[in-house]
């Protein structure tokens, strides 16, 4: 099923184009967004989170069209979303400030501690689920970041770069916690670790310049990297590479034609 579907998206900040023309159609899975700095991840990511409006274009949530504020709201309680810098508070413990935002996502009263219990535990904080998150450590507070965006178990999940700052266990980890929740969800993450995609991505979505550059599999990537000469210390970062040249080149064609 696709549960998201976006068509010829735009979008500006000021004078410069974040995003232009982007269609995509995604369904359940773990789909990477890879691209260099200022590619648009997050600006896609921001619109798909609904916090963000598109300059043009159409974009539908789980059916609903994100333009028509009706089917905004329904779709908000449906969606898990970990901004790339997320606000906390520092004096909640971990559990309140999941229970929070567990409250702000409307699950009904007498189902939040057990799903905030099964959140923290996911990212695997059960033991510090009553420390103050200002006493957590970097890669900690970014689990309880994550811990938040899954707490209503959502049919949408997008996690902006929830791998930076984790460190390598953690990683592996979370990779784990990647694969099954897409086993069940459409969960998007942008990521700058082409190794990560490689772990735990079913499809990746390359962005260069607001535009997609590259979709396929990891595997199709991997390939792509072993028949091209391209930099890189693995065949998926050759991929990587040599499918942005083959994207840069294609453009730069366009503009002279
Ligand atoms: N609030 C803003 N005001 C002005 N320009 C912005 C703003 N946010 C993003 N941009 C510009 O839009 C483009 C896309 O940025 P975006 O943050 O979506 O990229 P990204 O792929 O997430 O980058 P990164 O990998 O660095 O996080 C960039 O050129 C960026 O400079």
């Amino acid at each position: 099923m696709t549960s998201i579907h976006v068509t010829g998206l735009r979008v500006r900040h000021r004078r410069r184009l974040a995003l232009d023309s982007v269609d995509l159609d995604l369904g359940t899975g773990v789909h990477g967004l890879l691209g260099p700095n200022g590619a648009g991840k997050t600006s896609l990511i921001r619109v798909l989170a609904t916090v963000a409006r598109p300059d043009a274009g159409r974009v539908e949530l789980l059916g609903a069209d994100v333009a028509d504020p009706r089917g905004r709201a329904g779709v908000r309680r449906r969606l898990g979303y970990l901004p790339q810098e997320f606000g906390y508070y520092p004096g909640f413990t971990v559990r309140e400030f999941v229970a929070y935002m567990a409250w702000l996502k409307e699950i009904p009263a007498d189902r939040v501690p057990a799903a905030v219990a099964r959140a923290v535990a996911r990212v695997g904080l059960a033991d510090r689920a009553d420390a103050k998150v200002r006493t957590l450590s970097g890669g900690m507070v970014r689990r309880v970041g994550i811990a938040q965006a899954v707490v209503n178990d959502p049919e949408v999940l997008l996690l902006d770069e929830p791998t930076a700052g984790l460190d390598p266990e953690q990683r592996v980890e979370f990779r784990e916690l990647l694969r099954e929740l897409g086993a069940s969800a459409t969960v998007v993450v942008s990521t700058h670790l082409v190794e990560d995609v490689a772990a735990a991505c079913t499809e990746v979505t390359l962005l260069e310049g607001g535009r997609i550059a590259y979709r396929g599999t990891p595997k199709s990537l991997t390939r792509l990297g072993e028949s091209s000469g391209g930099p890189g210390d693995h065949p998926i970062e050759r991929g990587y590479t040599a499918a942005l040249r083959a994207h840069r080149t294609a453009e730069r064609r366009e503009a002279l034609r």
